[in-house]
């Protein structure tokens, strides 16, 4: 969360307790009143309380020592270096300064006393420091009686004036407790002004461990009523839904059982579960807000088909949008396929389309007579008008933004809406980002499914990669080629994708290989996407724009270069792929050394697990959840205090209590939302 603050209006900033040139300075940490001051945690401590002699100093801990400067000088080798020796009643030590301002020659002349904080090393001169923290100070000058709390800062705020300004709010501010101490005492935390104070200004005696561990029970109060806002908020959130009125949409059956009957699977446990959750939610007179989640393959198209079924027999018209031509495209042809024999008209609309077709298409979503719309991006722009949207399918929701989302929903008078992910959310994500939502899980493959085997093969074995997609290709199978990502440039990526596709084809002149980017035009790709699935092109040199949805169940071989580029569900979809038909499949992630830390980690992860949800939580823990979530693109506010993992007990008492409060006392909910939020809506949209 960044602190309601952060999401106030902007006018409001002008009626800000602080001087413009500081109003501004706070600003860029997300603090506009006092208010948000006290909820400014420390990021750290330091223990300034004693001062340790240099001799007896141990290494490798931040530690204060003061001494006298007896030298000062500058040398040049290896580097420009700012070298100072400084001298206690102990021994002696030097101090290491590179990029050194010229002013600090003069400031650290010999003779002056200085009081260092930093870790303590030894060097090639015995004992040392570099690049300490350092004041200037007078003999008996007074020691810190606390621990020294540090602070997220920004340029040209100082620690001291941070702390002053969090002091005065610490005064100033009303400190009561939102929460009743029947919530408190069970859970043994402490009032909420002891703790705040403590963490501002710990005492004497504060066991820095426990500070720095935040598992100090004042940290664990800060954090559980941060929690439990969050909790709250989504309780509101997911009630003012349930407030307001949508049209019920029973299942009538007559479409679904003809699908059903002509489809040439049964639907898994899984899938059929699923469906009754969806088909009840729609059954209902206020919004479905659903998320279905299945990890790559598990069959959420059919579930969606289903869904828009149900809408589209109670006379609605349903909405597919999908986050890329490829995949938009790939639904459009499924669901022609199915819908198309029961007399209902699917059109496709992506921003590519001919003028004419998609005026037509336009037109036929406008006037009601195409039932069920897919496409891209382009469904929710100003010129689409629906007749009557009843249903709003979101595939791979997490790659739109909420303002996305929300401008399709806006096609419809409060449409349902299902949202897909095959991005499996780790348990701890859904309780606390996505509570406000309703979760619908596919948590078995269809049957008959191989499990893909994952190689690694470093990228000096190239050879024997080659010779094994040339067997598989001749074997009457089919391979993807995925190309090495190049995050910092979409031209070279291109390029090397283009070089990949000439390489290939040079190396296998007996097989077909076909080669798509993301600049192709839509029907170029359309068209090779065509010759792979009818099994005219054995090799397909793609992008990660197949990453998603894409399903051609021949093919059984995927290679993936630079894989120590790629994140982990970008893999784990990539890799999702293959193993969809009955035939062995393989993955083989190519690799170059050296390998970073976070590579090795990812490809390890990779390799020993296949199981997307436990991919995920991996990646969660790899990456934090602001990443995990891509929150920088989304603006999806993120807890500050507490950590979903370290604290899953924390969350796991917030959720249990903000049910209780919220529905025997609503005041103390209004209440710690004040206090956390500042008015803000809420933590997340979804
Ligand atoms: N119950 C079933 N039995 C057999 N095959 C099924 C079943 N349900 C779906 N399939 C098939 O499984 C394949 C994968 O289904 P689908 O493309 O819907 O997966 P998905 O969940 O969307 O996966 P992804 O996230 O990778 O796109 C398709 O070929 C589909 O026809």
């Amino acid at each position: 969360m960044t602190t309601a603050a952060s999401k106030k209006p902007k006018n409001e900033a002008s009626a800000s307790p602080f001087p413009p040139a500081l109003q501004t300075k706070l600003a860029k940490l997300g603090l506009h009143t006092a208010h948000d001051l006290l909820l400014h945690l420390p990021l750290r401590y330091q223990d300034e309380t004693r001062i340790h002699s240099i001799a007896n100093a141990s290494l490798g801990q931040a530690i204060q020592v003061e001494g006298e400067i007896i030298d000062t000088t500058v040398q040049y080798r290896p580097r420009r270096t700012l070298v100072c020796r400084v001298e206690d009643d102990s021994g002696m030590m030097t101090l290491r300064f590179l990029n050194f301002y010229p002013s600090q020659i003069k400031q650290l002349a010999p003779g002056k006393r200085v009081r260092l904080f930093g870790e303590m090393r030894h060097g090639f001169f015995g004992m040392e420091m570099v690049h300490p923290q350092y004041r200037m100070v007078d003999e008996n000058a007074p020691v810190a009686e606390a621990l020294t709390p540090i602070y997220p800062t920004t340029a040209g705020l100082g620690q001291a004036s941070l702390r002053k300004l969090v002091q005065a709010s610490l005064a100033k501010c009303d400190l009561a407790d939102t929460l009743p101490h029947d919530v408190l005492q069970p859970l043994g935390l402490p009032a909420f002004a002891e703790s705040i104070a403590y963490l501002h200004q710990p005492p004497p005696d504060a066991p820095i461990e426990l500070l720095a561990e935040r598992t100090h029970p004042s940290w664990q109060r800060l954090k559980f009523d941060e929690l439990l806002a969050q909790q709250l908020s989504m309780h509101q959130h997911y009630r003012r839904r349930r407030a307001q009125s949508a049209a019920p949409m029973p299942p009538r059956q007559r479409l679904t059982r003809a699908l059903l009957a002509a489809l040439p699977f049964p639907l898994t446990r899984a899938q059929q579960h699923v469906m009754t959750e969806i088909a009840s939610d729609l059954t209902k007179p206020h919004p479905m807000q659903r998320l279905l989640q299945g990890d790559v393959g598990s069959g959420k198209t059919i579930v969606a088909a289903l869904a828009a079924l149900q809408a589209i027999e109670n006379g609605f018209q349903a909405a597919i949008m999908a986050p890329t031509e490829i995949l938009a495209e790939q639904h459009y042809q499924k669901l022609s396929a199915w819908l198309g024999p029961l007399g209902l008209r699917v059109v496709w609309l992506a921003a590519s389309l001919p003028k004419k077709e998609k005026q037509a298409a336009l037109t036929a979503v406008a006037e009601g007579e195409a039932q069920l719309a897919i496409g891209t991006h382009a469904l929710f722009q100003e010129q689409v008008v629906f007749r009557n949207l009843g249903l709003a399918i979101i595939d791979e929701q997490h790659r739109f933004g909420v303002h996305q989302r929300l401008a399709l929903r806006q096609k419809g008078a409060q449409p349902h809406q299902l949202m897909m992910s095959a991005t499996p959310i780790p348990r701890t994500l859904s309780m606390s980002y996505y509570a406000d939502l309703d979760v619908s899980v596919i948590d078995e493959l269809p049957p008959g499914r191989t499990p893909v085997v994952t190689k690694l093969v470093s990228d000096r074995r190239r050879d024997e990669v080659v010779a094994r997609v040339r067997e598989a290709c001749l074997s009457g199978r089919q391979a993807y080629w995925v190309c090495p990502l190049i995050e910092e440039s979409e031209t070279l990526q291109l390029k090397t994708a283009v070089e990949t596709f000439e390489t290939l084809t040079a190396t296998f002149p007996e097989l077909k290989v076909g080669l798509v980017h993301g600049r192709l035009h839509a029907r170029d790709k359309a068209a090779t996407m065509a010759a792979f699935k009818a099994g005219e092109i054995q090799l397909l040199v793609a992008t990660t724009v197949i990453e998603v949805g894409v399903d051609v169940p021949n093919a059984s071989l995927m290679v993936i270069e630079h894989a120590e580029r790629f994140g982990l569900s970008q893999l784990h979809q990539l890799r999702g792929r293959v193993g969809r038909g009955a035939a062995k499949s393989a993955c083989i992630l190519l690799y170059q050394t050296p390998l970073s830390e976070t590579a090795r980690a990812r490809l390890k992860i990779i390799y020993e697990n296949s199981d997307g949800f436990e991919i995920a939580r991996q990646d969660l823990l790899l990456r934090g959840p602001g990443e995990f979530l891509g929150a920088r693109q989304s603006g999806v506010p993120l807890l500050h205090i507490a950590d979903i993992e370290q604290d899953q007990g924390l969350l796991e008492a917030a959720r249990r209590i903000a049910e209780k409060i919220i529905a025997e006392q609503p005041e103390v909910a209004e209440r710690h939302l004040q206090r956390w939020l500042a008015g803000a809506e809420q933590y997340l949209k979804v």
